[in-house]
């Protein structure tokens, strides 16, 4: 169980970030992450995994542990060690390497063996992946490139996997095969964290769901309870799409009547 308690995060003197964050993503679930832009999504991934330093932010309260071990005192390489590993945005995979070179530096801290497990897996999810394996990441397209960088992310055998923004500027098509992937890797044991702006992309996915408002936590619960609550329907889904959101759920769920 990742837990965040109580989470105060400042950037530079005049900046607070987060004020009292609380959260939990339970071992064998997806969180996923709900908020307008400044919000502090990308603020609470960033504490999680150790990398706030590299933006000048600071956690100044609260605490996050993996299990029994608190982790915010870490550095990110002893975080990923820990198994909570974050997946860039798609475009900050390594473009002048190829793909399989952009996959042996996610894996560069487990052992051979290990890797080539992990690269099974990859493998398996993304076939793309493995058939572009000798091209160079900067040629492969938006999708192909978000891809990848979860792909890296595996390679060091997540426990828990920090996605931002998976789904950002790429078509509706591949957002779903986006969705149906982070599904798997979910049914193959890996917890996610799931930060998105797509919030019918991200209750369709995530067993409960948290929505940040300017650095607090204003709304959790289960997806389906987010997606039947009136403020989630008009700020983040409005018309029709809280009622796609369902039925996406309902694609891969047995879920309760919609009684919205
Ligand atoms: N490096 C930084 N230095 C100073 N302030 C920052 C920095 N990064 C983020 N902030 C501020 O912290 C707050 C939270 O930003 P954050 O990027 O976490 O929000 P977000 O929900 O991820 O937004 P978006 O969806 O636009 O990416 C905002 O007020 C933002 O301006």
């Amino acid at each position: 169980m990742l837990s965040v308690r109580d989470l105060h995060v400042r950037y530079g003197r005049s900046v607070a970030a987060l004020h009292g964050v609380d959260l939990a993503v339970p071992d064998d679930g997806v969180l996923a992450v709900l908020g307008s832009n400044g919000a502090g999504k990308s603020t609470l991934l960033r504490a999680i995994s150790g990398t706030l330093r590299l933006h000048r932010g600071l956690i100044t309260g609260g605490e996050i542990r993996f299990g029994d071990r608190r982790i915010d005192r870490l550095d990110p390489a002893a975080i990923v060690r820990r198994g909570v590993v974050g997946a860039p945005e798609g475009r900050q995979v390594f473009t002048r390497m190829t793909v399989e070179e952009n996959l042996r530096a996610g894996g560069i801290t487990r052992s051979s063996a290990e890797r080539a497990t992990a690269r099974r897996r990859v493998h398996e999810l993304f076939p793309v992946l493995r058939a572009r394996a000798h091209q160079r990441g900067g040629l492969l397209s938006g999708g192909e490139q978000q891809m990848l960088a979860i792909g890296r992310a595996l390679m060091s055998a997540p426990r828990v996997l920090l996605l931002d923004e998976p789904s950002l500027g790429l078509a509706p098509r591949v957002v779903e095969q986006i969705a149906r992937i982070i599904r798997e890797i979910h049914a193959q044991g890996t917890a996610v964290v799931l930060v998105e702006q797509n919030a019918v992309m991200a209750l369709g996915v995530a067993d409960h769901a948290v929505v940040l408002e300017v650095g607090r936590v204003a709304l959790s619960g289960s997806s389906e309870e987010l997606s039947r609550s009136e403020d989630v329907r008009h700020l983040y889904l409005g018309g029709h799409a809280e009622t796609r959101a369902t039925a996406e759920r309902g694609k891969h769920k047995a879920l309760s009547r919609w009684d919205g």
